[in-house]
């Protein structure tokens, strides 16, 4: 079934129940510091297990004038209902040893009891008692439908534990968070479930039935009295309750529950006149009843504790999720009907980002009075006047199509055009999944094999929603159309943070290749480290640019590519010394120096060696062995570089600096060639643990990657994915 199919579910039942599962956690959470704070209480006497009942009984014989009963609860506290010599009746907690009272027995806080009522049935009696055993039946299936998601995801259920691919903080933490907690959250609320049913009397019953026989003659009954073999044997981690006969008549009997059985024993034989064990239902209950409280065990209390909390998290993210997800959405308008279509615009996604691509490829064809049409690709229909398709698609799961794709398989297989299509695929995906674009690739393939489509461009992929590799996309399609498509990047919504002032310190000036260096010094404290990424939105606008940054003496250091019409590179070269700007800096985990490694392989091409540079002057990473693969189109471009990278090389914080100059007649070599070249240093870090860092451009990543990919099967006998789930890769390419 579709991963959508489940999410529904999960998201369906949540909402469903939200409001009653949080109220059920937040009692839940403080109901779990009761068994705590009782376990904390210091009447549990140590080594009190052993003792038997036979000296307990006669220790509390010579305190007391009479025993009515004895009870050992889950926390080991022992209480004894006893006649004092003063004749007053009293039940208090007992050290065994010397049957002296030790404390008064722990009467239920209000704040407990409150909570408690609240927990059980929302101050509603029997009603509010069913709503909580259905809303824990729902939690329930949520755990359920979301182990089945997270299978999913990972790519089944061998793949349950394997690394999480990391989307965000929600996400991954909704996902890591989820695989551990799913197991407490089942047991409590199947725990809850039996509870309740148990409560309506709809489980079969637990109540246990004597029938005492007749005891054997005795002779000198008096003198026997509880003195028998059998309460010598019986040790008090046997027993949960001894109710003392009431009177001296021979019909009256001592009744000890015991762990798994209840028994009545003739006060003066010490016969056994009746035992009946606990049956199943009876077991469960308790069993039930301790899962689900945490009475008398400290660890499971905690755990409770942690999984509530752990809920609450879960509802957070997971809505968090929801939202963002719905923000994201695009609802389809279009101006012109399929038939009267000339361009077909089909769409697979799951989370509705690719639709956001799609609608600016229909508004820019819009913008130059053509005929677009936007659908899904599951709406895959016929279209009268269509001479062009273009299919926009991510991937799900293991390479899958999304949910609104699932049908186009067929669809496309039963469905006869009357034209033939010229089409041409855009790929969404992500470089951290194996399958990097799969469904596109297959869906090219499917319109390869089609008679009725004919190519016009090939398959073309995008990494990470990167707006600019659709832009260079949609650049070359306009082009192959004679259509000077103008696309426009959507507008995110402003979030409202608080952005910080950074003076700038320097700005080199504008190289060959249109390149500089910027560095800025934060106005205020800031945590900070190279790899991470300078979040801004220049003249005030909406959309957040990201810049990968180096720390260089306490700086900022990063490298700008102007582009023409780039608003931002535009906004950074025409700062000037001491000139203040506002950004913040984003944490970018996946790609901060690997402290513990050894050796540390760099490659970059152009702006891209900004973070490296920062990592090579960085005193903590002075003990790794560092190897700088650097590309650019001219060796002027390196000039702008040269002198952080000489200063790192004269104190032997560099190692090995590889340069390589696409467009230099007589030494014209990629980074990709570098790195073949240099295959046995590679081959040499990956084995002994090191990590390979790449920044860039997607363009030389892929290259790159594709080489390494080589290197690692050829000489490593393994692919270079199996370095990657190692994390001895990382990257931040753009
Ligand atoms: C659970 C999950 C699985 C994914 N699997 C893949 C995959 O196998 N291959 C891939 O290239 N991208 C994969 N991606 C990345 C998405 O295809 C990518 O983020 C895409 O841009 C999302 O587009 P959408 O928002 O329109 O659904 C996956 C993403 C998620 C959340």
């Amino acid at each position: 079934m579709t991963i959508s199919i489940w999410r529904y579910s999960h998201l369906t039942l949540a909402i469903l129940s939200s409001v009653f599962i949080l109220l059920a956690t937040l009692t839940g959470l403080i109901l779990a510091f009761e068994p705590i704070s009782n376990q904390l209480k210091p009447y549990a006497i140590k080594d009190a297990d052993g003792l038997s009942l036979f000296t307990t009984i006669e220790n509390l014989k010579s305190e007391y004038d009479e025993i009515i009963s004895i009870e050992i609860d889950e926390n080991d506290f022992i209480a004894a209902s006893v006649l004092t010599k003063a004749g007053k009746n009293e039940t208090f907690y007992i050290d065994p040893f010397t049957a002296k009272k030790i404390g008064d027995i722990i009467e239920k806080t209000p704040l407990f009891k409150f909570t408690t009522n609240l927990h059980r049935s929302l101050f509603l009696k029997s009603i509010g008692r069913v709503i909580i055993g259905i809303v824990s039946f729902l939690l329930f299936l949520i755990a359920l439908t979301g182990t089945i998601l997270i299978s999913k995801r990972q790519g089944g259920y061998k793949r349950f534990f394997s690394k999480i691919v990391k989307e965000g903080f929600n996400q991954y933490y909704h996902v890591a968070l989820g695989r551990y907690a799913l197991i407490p959250i089942i047991i409590v609320t199947l725990t809850g479930v039996y509870l309740s049913l148990e409560k309506f009397s709809l489980l079969p019953s637990n109540k246990v039935s004597h029938t005492i026989k007749e005891a054997s003659s005795i002779e000198n009954p008096k003198q026997l009295r509880a003195d028998f073999t059998l309460f010598k044997s019986l040790t008090l981690k046997e027993i949960s309750r001894v109710d003392f006969p009431f009177s001296d008549d021979a019909e009256d009997y001592f009744f000890i529950k015991l762990k798994d059985s209840e028994i009545f024993v003739n006060q003066y034989s010490g016969e056994i006149v009746s035992e009946q064990g606990y049956g199943i239902t009876a077991q469960a209950s308790s069993w039930s009843l301790l899962l689900h409280t945490g009475q008398g065990n400290t660890f499971w209390a905690i755990m409770l504790l942690l999984t509530c909390i752990a809920i609450l998290f879960f509802m957070y993210s997971g809505f968090t999720m929801a939202l963002n997800r719905k923000n994201k959405s695009v609802t389809i308008q279009n101006k012109y009907t399929k038939d009267n279509a000339e361009f077909v615009i089909l769409v697979g996604s799951e989370t509705g980002s690719t639709f956001n691509f799609a609608n600016t490829l229909y508004q820019a064809l819009i913008a130059l009075g053509k005929y677009p049409f936007i659908s899904e690709l599951n709406s895959y229909s016929t279209y009268k006047k269509a001479k062009h398709l273009i299919v926009l698609t991510a991937t799900y799961g293991d390479g899958e199509a999304p949910t609104n794709a699932k049908n186009f398989e067929n669809l496309i297989g039963e469905i006869r055009q009357q034209n033939t299509l010229q089409y041409s695929v855009v790929g969404f995906g992500s470089l951290a999944y194996k399958g990097f674009c799969k469904y596109a690739i297959i869906v090219d393939a499917m319109l390869q094999l089609h008679k009725q489509f004919v190519p016009n461009l090939s398959l073309h992929k995008i990494n990470n929603q990167s707006f600019d590799a659709f832009k260079d996309w949609a650049k070359s399609w306009g082009v192959s159309k004679g259509l000077a498509l103008n696309i426009e990047e959507p507008q995110k919504k402003l979030t409202h943070k608080k952005l910080k002032q950074f003076k700038v310190v320097n700005r080199s000036v504008i190289n060959t290749d249109d390149t500089f260096l910027l560095e800025l010094a934060p106005e205020q404290k800031l945590k900070f480290t190279s790899g991470d990424l300078l979040s801004i939105y220049p003249n005030n606008d909406s959309v957040e640019r990201l810049y990968s940054i180096g720390k260089i003496n306490g700086n900022i250091l990063l490298g700008v590519k102007k582009h023409e019409f780039g608003l931002c590179s535009t906004y950074f070269s025409q700062l000037k010394k001491n000139d203040s700007i506002l950004a913040d800096i984003k944490q970018n985990k996946g790609f901060q120096f690997p402290a513990s490694a050894k050796e540390v392989i760099m490659i970059a091409n152009g702006t891209g060696i900004g973070p490296f540079l920062g990592m090579l002057n960085d005193k903590n990473f002075e003990k790794a062995k560092k190897y700088l693969f650097w590309g650019a189109r001219t060796q002027a471009s390196f000039q702008m570089y040269s002198s952080l990278v000489d200063e790192a090389f004269y104190n032997n914080k560099l190692s090995g600096l590889y340069l390589s100059f696409s467009k230099e007649k007589n030494q014209k070599k990629y980074v990709q060639n570098a790195i073949t070249e240099r295959y046995d240093l590679v081959c040499r870090v990956l084995k002994n643990d090191g990590v390979i860092m790449i920044c860039g451009s997607i363009a030389m990543q892929k290259d790159v990657l594709k080489t390494l990919d080589r290197i690692t099967l050829g000489k490593l006998k393994s692919p270079l994915n199996d370095f990657e789930k190692r994390g001895q890769l990382k990257m931040d390419c753009y």
